[in-house]
């Protein structure tokens, strides 16, 4: 029995129940005269209370309720402020759309994991934790975007180069999702080092068009992410940083899939490719 199915709450208890937490306070505090309706124990009231919220359990990166609720809620407000400065600046709109798309990417690897994956949701299930060097390039982008809009404001002006980064996002990010939605189960955010069961191996829709569909929109949603923003120096250290990380990530991958499926997935990358550039 869980703990949950032992909550007393006055909706739900009966007559008898009532009657056996009277005898639970008269046995624990006899000179009580209280009304047990009104003033149920402390070992009841502390097993219906909600946890206590403190500043200090937010944002500590602990698995709790409240931070996930919490991330739910900036990744809101990041997309709102988002929109506010695109409809509001048009001259930096692309930044705007930037601080919409992270927010969409975020949520969509929360959503995605719970839909599918829900006995490994997390905090981390929102993929913003992952390395500091994902931090770092978020950082390094936004930097060189407010330097060069400082110093150079008419080469920010946006135009049909960050049209064409913003599209190049937008399929990024849609192949991202419909790969998550495609393996369900057979995604996860690690890469699994033994085979669980149930694990199947996935070839059809978009995985029958690229072997790593995932890995696709990520690339290509942060390359198109430093297109829109007309960062040439970020979009030289994207591609660099993201092919080096993408194909160690891939050959490591590939050989766990290997020794799950075999000549399935021998077969199965033989004949479709990565459409990652550099990348076989
Ligand atoms: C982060 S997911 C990435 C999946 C895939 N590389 C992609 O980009 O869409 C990593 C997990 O997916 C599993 N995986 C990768 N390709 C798969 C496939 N074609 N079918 C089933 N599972 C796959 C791996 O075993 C690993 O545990």
């Amino acid at each position: 029995m869980t703990s949950t199915d032992t909550t007393f709450t006055p909706a739900s208890h009966s007559a008898s129940t009532s009657e056996q937490a009277r005898n639970h306070i008269m046995a624990s505090d006899p000179v009580s005269t209280r009304n047990v309706t009104t003033n149920p124990p402390k070992s009841v009231t502390q097993r219906t209370q909600l946890p206590q919220v403190s500043t200090a359990t937010i944002f500590d990166g602990r698995n709790t309720p409240q931070n996930i609720a919490s991330y739910g809620f900036f990744l809101g407000v990041l997309a709102g402020a988002g929109a506010l400065i695109a409809y509001t600046y048009p001259g930096v709109q692309q930044l705007g759309i930037f601080c919409v798309a992270l927010a969409v990417f975020h949520q969509m690897e929360y959503v995605a994991t719970a839909m599918f994956n829900p006995n490994k949701l997390s905090l981390d299930s929102f993929l913003i934790n992952h390395s500091a060097h994902y931090h770092m390039a978020h950082a390094a982008g936004l930097a060189e975007f407010l330097i060069e809009y400082w110093l150079f404001p008419n080469w920010k002006k946006p135009g049909l180069s960050s049209s064409i980064g913003a599209a190049v996002l937008v399929i990024g990010q849609a192949a991202r999702t419909v790969a998550m939605f495609s393996a369900k189960s057979n995604f996860s955010h690690h890469i699994a080092d033994r085979k669980v069961p149930g694990h199947q191996l996935v070839t059809t829709g978009i995985y029958s068009i690229m072997r790593h569909p995932s890995y696709f929109g990520f690339y290509w949603w942060a390359i198109g992410s430093q297109i829109m923003l007309l960062n040439p120096i970020s979009l030289a250290a994207f591609a660099h940083i993201l092919y080096r990380f993408f194909n160690d990530r891939i050959e490591y991958e590939e050989y766990t899939l290997i020794k799950f499926f075999g000549e399935s997935y021998v077969q199965y990358r033989s004949r479709v490719g990565t459409l990652i550039p550099l990348i076989e």
